[in-house]
């Protein structure tokens, strides 16, 4: 077994244990769950510097990120320094996040905020929109065709933006559909954890106009962003550069002024 398919075996045990808990009418009965939504991808669009900037503690490729500092002070410092929306992590066992980390953000910035999670089931969608979220990621590499219909369909009802995640040619091929708002490229291979940006670079030629691009991991450099802007791509999504620095929000304005 790689490591997705082990955090794919964890996350089904994971969510057939939460619907027998905590039933849909109970998520529903949050008061965020009819906030209006914030639009990354026209954030995106409306951006000159793109940068989504993620919260993430640990992670199976790097271990221990940070574990020190609180949701609320690094959401503070990435929406002070100008980032277009927030990455939260909200996987406990392998990235060591929640949805209460969704939640504190959410409680704590105005910016869009993405749940970055394994999605396998609609549950997780109407539980991103309980937490908060605008805007959820479905990954290629663990869904077939009609799931990823099926689950963007589900967000789309909840007026939730869309960003699909893919690593090669045959991911791209089945994810093409309505209702996607962001195509993201992964830099990382998450079955090798081996991190390449001209898996960026070859698949931007695939990508049809209408999908806003977002270029995913790997990313800790001005030069690296040019180059990928060249190359059609929109949003830049960053998470280790910021986040192992003792200061993130500081770390992610330095970053995002020398991008002006
Ligand atoms: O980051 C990992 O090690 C990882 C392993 C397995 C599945 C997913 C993984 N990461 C999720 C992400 O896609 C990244 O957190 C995100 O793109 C930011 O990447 P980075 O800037 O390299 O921290």
């Amino acid at each position: 077994m790689n490591i997705l398919d082990k955090i794919v075996a964890a996350k089904q045990k994971e969510v057939a244990l939460k619907k027998s808990l905590i039933p849909v009418s109970q998520l529903e009965a949050s008061v965020l769950f009819t906030r209006d939504t914030i639009s990354l991808a026209r954030k995106l669009t409306q951006s000159t510097t793109g940068i989504i900037a993620e919260h993430k503690r640990r992670s199976p490729s790097k271990s221990v990120i940070n574990q020190k500092l609180s949701v609320h002070e690094v959401a503070l410092g990435y929406e002070k320094a100008g980032a277009c929306g927030m990455s939260v992590l909200t996987d406990g066992k392998y990235f060591g996040g929640s949805l209460d980390d969704l939640l504190l953000a959410r409680a704590s910035v105005n910016m869009p905020l993405l749940r970055k999670e394994f999605i396998i089931d609609e549950y997780q969608i109407i539980e991103a929109r309980a937490y908060g979220a605008d805007v959820i990621l479905l990954i290629a590499a663990i869904l077939n065709k009609n799931q990823i219909k099926e689950l963007t369909q589900t967000a789309k009802k909840l007026r939730l933006d869309v960003l699909l995640e893919v690593h090669n040619e045959e991911e791209l091929h089945k994810s093409i559909m309505p209702g996607i708002d962001m195509l993201g490229v992964n830099n990382r291979n998450l079955k090798t954890f081996e991190v390449s940006l001209e898996t960026s670079k070859s698949l931007s030629k695939l990508i049809p106009e209408e999908f806003v691009k977002v270029s995913e991991s790997g990313i800790s450099n001005i030069e690296a962003i040019k180059q990928l802007q060249q190359y059609g791509y929109k949003g830049f999504l960053i998470g280790e550069n910021f986040m192992k620095t003792g200061n993130p929000g500081e770390s992610a304005t330095e970053f995002i002024k020398r991008l002006r």
